[in-house]
């Protein structure tokens, strides 16, 4: 097992000679939780889009597992075992929840359709579906719509059909944005509990729950790492807090 599961060296890009990102250096140890901070505009969603390869870096190297992925297609990616959620992994929202669980297994299997005909396999996927749903603590809204749920528990069941994939790697992209009190701390629960036995790297606004979740955190700063470091460490960094009130954010 490497290491570092995701590694980028010297990553840069450039929008029509804006350099967005600029030579960062990023080392995912494997088993954390690392997340990536800053202000507005910092550089946080490029990078992750860089990655996951839904953009093309200028320049610079990506890594997973020691594995040069800089061109790899972004379903392939997802294939090596770095899975994007949230706001990549909709969910149908007139399926029920049990249906969204089984149709990403069934997309995770990549098996042609009849396969899952058969009654045994389709017992299988229902219980690989309903295991996904109570970890994720939705077991007893198996069966409602999708549509029905409230916002925390959708965002619930994002995080399950992305764990159908069973990443080593899973990227969460502001995974409590747009929630109440009540739903972070359910979903800061949440991605504790999933995180055993992989890696989460994360763009987070809310630094509490950066505080209380993170081993690691990077914190860009215009396009370029300006610091990396535990919370404890980051946050005590003159060079952090002059960044975050001279930001427009005031996370
Ligand atoms: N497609 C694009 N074309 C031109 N400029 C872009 C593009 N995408 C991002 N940028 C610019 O790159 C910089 C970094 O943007 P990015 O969205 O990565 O920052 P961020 O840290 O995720 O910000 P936020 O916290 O506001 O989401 C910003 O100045 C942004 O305007």
């Amino acid at each position: 097992m490497s290491e570092h599961i995701l590694e980028t060296q010297n990553l840069t890009k450039e929008f029509k000679g804006f350099v967005a990102v600029s030579n960062v250096n990023l080392s995912v140890k494997t088993g954390h939780i690392h997340a990536l901070i800053g202000p507005n505009g910092a550089g946080k969603s490029t990078v992750f889009n860089l990655v996951t390869r839904f953009l093309t870096a200028t320049t610079g190297k990506i890594l997973f597992e020691g594995r040069d992925i800089t061109t790899t297609k972004p379903a392939d990616i997802a294939r090596l075992g770095m899975v994007r959620s949230f706001q990549i992994s909709a969910v149908f929202p007139h399926m029920s929840v049990r249906e969204n669980v089984r149709v990403a297994l069934q997309r995770a299997t990549g098996s042609a359709y009849h396969f899952w005909k058969s009654a045994t396999s389709l017992n299988e996927l229902n219980a690989r579906a309903d295991d996904l749903l109570e970890q994720v603590g939705l077991l007893s809204h198996a069966d409602a719509l999708t549509v029905e749920l409230p916002y925390g528990r959708k965002r619930a069941l994002e995080l399950a059909t992305t764990l159908a994939l069973d990443p080593r790697l899973m990227l969460l992209d502001e995974p409590t944005q747009g929630m109440g009190h009540e739903d972070v701390g359910r979903i800061t629960d949440l991605i504790r509990k999933v995180s055993a036995n992989r890696t989460i790297l994360m763009v987070e606004h809310n630094l509490s729950v950066v505080s209380r979740l993170c081993d690691r955190i990077t914190v860009l700063q215009r396009g370029a790492v300006l610091t990396e470091g535990n919370y404890e460490q980051v946050s005590a960094d003159p060079q952090v807090r002059a960044a975050y009130l001279g930001g427009s954010h005031a996370a």
